[in-house]
């Protein structure tokens, strides 16, 4: 179901995870909610906590603090489990079985099966229905998992990183795929991915991590119009921070460079960019000398 009353593909309130008792926090204090019927893309550095958070809505791990809801589910329930499609960076099939094997096994485990869908995507790429699994490449092995996940049918398609693997002409194909399933299907579909062009034409909402904490989940035009590239002398950088947010700025000798996030008209002379979303998403990434206006507020009361 898709429309105003569709439940969100996401939902999380307050949510945190750690892996061990006394461990740091994979994930601290994150609420956001994802849209059903949405192509996100979940960004984040290294560590972030993309592939923790994918697993929480997959089910294979339990929240820790507060909540979160996949389809108004509780994750790893009967109920999310028969809506939901996880696809994990490992990928675990059987080496032993044949693809046949593999999506015969996937027809049984799951009350709704679509065998066209499925060995459609393993014939794009090329792969007899004959091999073994174990004897397949990575990517090989991707599209075989991919199309289990496919075939399922998912309301919500989690795939953490899948294009890792795959050529680029592979790349494309899955891409298409993943599109058309939006689009025809109204599937809600969550991927991880650190390859940002890829994302720009596919992607219609972005959920940014950092250091386990939630930077942006927002729509994808909303985040391209409303933030610009500003490069001006570095005397009037102060300016920025008022009523605007510096996601990230980078001086080089008297000249400023930054990422903002505008609120309202810009005081000062600044070459004004409108930028990529791939932009946006890096300056976030890159986001180490944020300057928030709380920030800029603190910095002069202090002075
Ligand atoms: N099995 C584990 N045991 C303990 N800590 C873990 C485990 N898996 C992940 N972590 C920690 O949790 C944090 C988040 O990791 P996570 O794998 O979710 O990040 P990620 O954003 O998916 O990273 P990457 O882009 O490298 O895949 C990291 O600090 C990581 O060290």
């Amino acid at each position: 179901m898709t429309g105003p009353d569709a439940p969100a593909a996401l939902r999380a309130t307050g949510l945190g995870f750690r892996y061990r008792a006394r461990g740091g926090w994979a994930l601290r204090d994150c609420g956001f909610t994802v849209p059903s019927g949405r192509i996100t893309a979940l960004v984040g550095r290294n560590g972030a906590g993309k592939s923790t958070l994918l697993h929480l809505a997959g089910g294979l791990l339990r929240a820790g603090t507060g909540e979160l809801r996949v389809l108004d589910a509780v994750p790893g329930t009967p109920e999310a489990r028969a809506r939901v499609a996880l696809l994990t960076q490992d990928k675990p099939l059987y080496p032993r079985f044949t693809v046949a094997d593999t999506l015969r096994m996937g027809e049984k485990l799951n009350s709704v099966w679509d065998r066209a869908a499925a060995e459609r995507t393993v014939r794009e790429g090329g792969i007899p229905l004959t091999a073994r699994v174990g004897e397949l490449s990575p990517g090989q092995r991707t599209r075989v998992a991919l199309a289990l996940a496919l075939g399922k049918r998912p309301e919500l398609l989690l795939l953490d990183e899948p294009m890792a693997d795959l050529d680029p002409v592979a790349r494309g194909e899955i891409m298409a795929t993943l599109m058309t399933e939006a689009a025809e299907r109204g599937t809600s579909i969550v991927l991880s991915s650190h390859v940002l062009p890829e994302l720009e034409q596919t992607c219609d909402w972005v959920l940014v991590l950092r250091d386990g904490r939630v930077e942006l989940s927002e729509d994808a035009d909303t985040v391209r119009e409303s933030h610009t590239l500003v490069t001006g002398h570095a005397d009037q950088a102060d300016a920025l921070a008022g009523p605007h947010t510096v996601v990230q700025r980078r001086a080089s000798g008297r000249q400023v460079t930054a990422l903002v996030r505008q609120r309202g008209p810009l005081r000062g002379d600044w070459h004004v960019l409108r930028p990529r979303l791939e932009d946006v998403l890096i300056g976030y990434l890159q986001a180490g000398d944020t300057v928030r206006p709380a920030d800029a507020e603190r910095t002069e009361a202090a002075a």
